[in-house]
């Protein structure tokens, strides 16, 4: 069983490698409010309905696909085109991890009452491991991540206004990731995460 320690001496935040890696203020503060701002003023926002024991409910958040190709070979809407600032953004993204992505997942949690349940994220070119470059703008917000097999195992990561959490190697494989809601009042909070889809 993969076992890791987050803290070392009760403070600094130890990582596995492997699986994560975080950047607090990957981007200027200036920069990240700006960036915020804009894609609040400017992203069409969907809000997507999903089946829940057979009941039909809306997520608790609003999201927006941009790439070159849908983001699930069965999804027929067509991705919005990327933008000169998601391209600057990509671009720094892509050249301090090394990796090329062709979509990006916007995710807008309006308050604390907005969210994303357990999950882990397959979506990636089969045979190759789900790399995934997730840039939080705004509220920083807690992000849970569990051991599918061991629930009890879990940990929580603040990602705060302007980081980049890379998540690699065998992550979506062996764990679970949320934003869980938040009973303290939350501004708004948009999460990029960009990816590579088939
Ligand atoms: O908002 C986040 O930090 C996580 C979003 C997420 O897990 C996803 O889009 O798959
Ligand atoms: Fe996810």
């Amino acid at each position: 069983m993969e076992q890791f320690k987050l803290f070392e001496d009760g403070e600094h935040l130890l990582l596995p490698e492997h699986l994560m890696e975080y950047r607090p203020g990957f981007f200027g503060k200036m920069e990240s409010e700006r960036y915020l701002k804009f894609f609040l003023e400017t992203v069409s926002w969907q809000q997507t309905k999903v089946m829940m024991y057979d009941k039909e409910v809306l997520t608790p958040r609003l999201c927006a696909w941009f790439g070159d190709r849908p983001i699930r070979q069965d999804d027929v809407r067509p991705p919005i085109p990327w933008t000169d600032e998601l391209r600057a953004i990509k671009m720094k993204v892509e050249e301090h991890t090394g990796i090329i992505f062709n979509g990006v997942l916007l995710n807008y949690y309006r308050d604390g009452s907005d969210s994303v349940a357990w999950h882990s994220d397959k979506d990636t070119i089969t045979g190759l491991k789900t790399e995934i470059a997730s840039v939080s703008l705004g509220q920083p917000r807690n992000f849970d991540f569990r051991n599918k097999d061991h629930h009890r195992q879990q940990y929580s990561l603040e990602l705060g206004n302007g980081s980049l959490l890379l998540m690699k190697g065998d992550l979506q494989k062996f764990w679970e990731h949320r934003i869980a809601k938040s009973a303290k009042p939350m501004k708004a909070r948009i999460n990029l995460t960009f990816r590579k889809v088939a």
